[in-house]
Formats: C-alpha cells, structure tokens, sequence
C-alpha cells in the first residue's frame, strides 16, 4: 500500500477527482494530475509505461488533450484510475509524484474564445435593481434564452496572479461629466467556468444532446468587475473595460467525469424555453462554493440555485453556427442564491455599498480595497460520500498603476 491508495473520503483530491493542470518543471512545462497536495507527472509516468498516446501531456497546455474528444478523456481518465488504484504499477508511480510545495502552476489552457452568462435568476434581478431602478429587475428576453457578452480570452490569468486595480471613465451620480481615475468599486463575481474540448465546423450548431461532450471539465472563476466604470459604459452594448481587466481561474481543471454524482435537476424554467434549449441535457449540478475575504467567508453561493444548465449555454452560443474551439472557456455568471448570505459579488452582497459587511479583523468593506486577498472554494459531493474539490481561485489587488 502507497500513501495514495488509502486517501480519507473527505480528501478533495482523492482517486475520484484527478483534475489536471500544467507544471512548470526545471526542463520544460507538462501537464500534470493532482493527488491530494502531489502533482503527477503523467507525461513521464506514459513514457515509462510505453503508452504513445501521453504525448499530448507533453505540452506547455492542455489544449492538445482537449483537441482529442470524450473518448481519449475517458480512456485517459481509466488508465490513470487503474494504474493509480491497483498496487503492481506503484513504483511506476512513485518517482513521478511532486509535492505541490515544490511545483509551480501556470495557467492550464491556451484560451481561445470567452464567453461570460448571466445565469442566475438572483443575480440579474439584484443587478437589475440596482443598475435599473426604473424598469423591471429582468429584462424581457432573460427567461427566454441565457444572456452572455463575449469577454477578454487574452486576460484570463491563473490563481495567485496579482489583479492591479483598473483605472478608467466613471460617472459619479453627483456630477454631469465623466471623471476618469482608479476604480473606486472593485467587485468579484464567484463563477463556474467550463473548459470547452474539441472543435465544430462552423455553420453547425450544437445540439443539447450533445453539448455535454463538448465540456472537458470546470475550474473556478473570478470575474473581477470594476461596477464603476461598468455603470457608465456599459449602455447599450454591455460589459467592456469594467470587466476585460482581469479574469482568474484556478489552475486544475477538474473533469466532467468526476462530478457525476452533482448532477441535480435545475431549479424549475417557466416559461419551457425554445425547442433547442430544452432536454434531459438541461440539468445543474451541486456545488457549493465559499468566498473567503482575507480570511472571513462572507458568502455561501450554491451553484444548483442556477437558472439556465451549461448544456443549455452551449446550445444557445452555438445555435447562430458559431463555432467551439478547444480550449474555449464560458463561465456561468454570477452564483448567487435567494438569501443574502449566498450572494457571489459585493454589489449585491453589500447592496451597492449601502451595507457593509465585517471581516475577523473587524474592519469593514464595501468593495475591495488594495491589498485585499480573495479565495474562492468549492466543492461537490463524490462517489460513496466522496468530496470532489476544485482547486481554489486566489487574487490579490494591487494598487493602481
Ligand atoms: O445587468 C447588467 O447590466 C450586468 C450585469 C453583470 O455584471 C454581467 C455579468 O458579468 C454577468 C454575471 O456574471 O452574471
Ligand atoms: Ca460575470
Ligand atoms: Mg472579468
């Protein structure tokens, strides 16, 4: 027995996870699996083992492994559980395992395209309260279809990248001309990204049925949200530079395969939406998520609260002919629930500022100041009351440059 055929069912990276990432190792960066708090070089472990296939692990991105479709995943996901859970490979094993302590991440997926949804009833109807006083909370369209902006690919950045504080126009409600400075309300939004494998020809929808064979897997996301600048300019094309800054991701992308057991029915759509977005593909998962402000959890959001499923954002981007691209992120949006102590940003979380709330230090915030650290957590239930973790998304503001 081997310290990884033993790993307690709370451990959230056991045998039933296996997300994978990207080392940078001292002759090169190769995609790796994490074991508990080891990264597994399987790469190398596929070299000694003779299996041709590894070499896309070879690679400084994952983007080569999610070119090859399902069934390479699946077949790659049983080898690794075979190899990791029987005893007779275990020295096969042994020396490819690295301490995470000792082994830098970087970013997992050369990203292609960027797709942000807005996917939580909650959390439009609160952003419309506030953004929207005037008119109803949601927009005439949003039970119809699940509203998205394309965002910035090319500022998608691991966790523990520093988020710099954007400057940039605002409007104060005060004056009647635009100031322009650092933002003054810098806000997270608590999101579920998905990391899109293998490509469509374009003019070719996806259909429901089959868009979950178009997600590899999830990671936790961070879209940093400057609500100052976005207020001003977001009218009438929508999110721009108040979002485009920066956006993190954790560095494991945890597979499809692994959250099996988290498959839950949505919370209820009426009206039925459209023919292309309806099927037994339109389900949510349960995941529950933790928003830790330097140290405090302030929120509690619960991906299951979603409006729209990841099969139906698939359906809906492709539905116009837009092509996917291995390597394609969309995040959910916003996770927020009905109770305040499951709202996914600071805008609604402190009602634009109007509450604050306290941290263990006992200071209080608003919106982020610099300095400030926040890790975003989740997890989901396993097989045989396993917990599948996703790796935690970190940021850490830096004073405007
Ligand atoms: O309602 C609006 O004008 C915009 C709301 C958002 O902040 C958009 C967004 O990023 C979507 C989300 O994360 O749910
Ligand atoms: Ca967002
Ligand atoms: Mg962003």
């Amino acid at each position: 027995m081997n310290w990884w055929h033993d790993l307690p069912a709370d451990e959230p990276f056991g045998l039933d996870n296996l997300p994978y990432g990207v080392a940078e190792f001292p002759d090169g960066p190769r995609v790796v699996v994490r074991i508990a708090d080891h990264a597994l070089d399987i790469a190398r472990l596929a070299e000694q083992a003779g299996m041709e296939s590894g070499m896309v692990w070879e690679s400084g991105s994952l983007n080569a492994f999610l070119d090859q479709g399902p069934e390479a995943w699946a077949a790659a996901r049983a080898w690794l559980q075979d190899t990791l859970r029987g005893t007779e490979r275990a020295d096969c094993v042994a020396p490819h395992l690295h301490p995470l302590a000792g082994v830098a991440m970087r970013l997992p997926i050369e990203v292609a395209d960027y797709v942000d949804f807005y996917a939580s009833e909650h959390h439009a109807t609160n952003v419309g309260r506030m953004f929207r006083p005037d008119s109803e909370p949601l927009t005439p369209n949003w039970k119809h279809l699940p509203i998205g902006y394309h965002g910035r690919s090319g500022t998608i950045v691991a966790s523990g990248t520093e988020i710099v504080r954007p400057s940039g126009q605002r409007k104060p409600p005060e004056s009647t001309a635009p100031v322009f400075g650092p933002s003054v309300r810098l806000d997270i939004e608590a999101e579920l990204g998905f990391v899109v494998g293998g490509g469509t020809r374009l003019g070719q929808p996806v259909a429901m049925a089959d868009a979950w064979q178009h997600i590899f897997g999830v990671v936790i996301l961070n879209d940093w949200s400057a609500r100052d600048i976005q207020a001003w300019e977001y009218v009438p094309l929508g999110p721009f530079l108040g979002k485009s800054f920066a956006t993190s991701i954790g560095a494991w992308v945890t597979p499809m395969a692994a959250l099996s057991e988290a498959k839950v029915p949505l919370p209820g759509q009426d009206p039925a939406p459209l023919r292309y977005l309806a099927g037994e593909a339109a389900y949510g998962l349960d995941i529950h998520y933790e928003v830790d402000w330097n140290g405090t959890i302030v929120s509690r959001p619960e991906y299951r609260e979603m409006y729209w499923s990841p099969a139906q954002m698939v359906a809906h981007m492709t539905v116009n002919g837009a092509t996917l691209r291995s390597g394609d992120i969309f995040g959910s949006g916003t996770i927020s629930g009905p109770a305040k102590e499951t709202r996914g940003c600071f805008l609604e979380l402190t009602w634009s500022g109007q509450e604050p709330v306290t941290l263990a230090d006992a200071s209080t915030r608003t919106f982020l100041e610099d300095g400030d650290t926040i890790t975003l957590r989740a997890s989901a239930p396993g097989p045989n009351g396993t917990v599948i973790g996703l790796a935690e998304c970190v940021g850490t503001i830096a004073p405007a440059r």
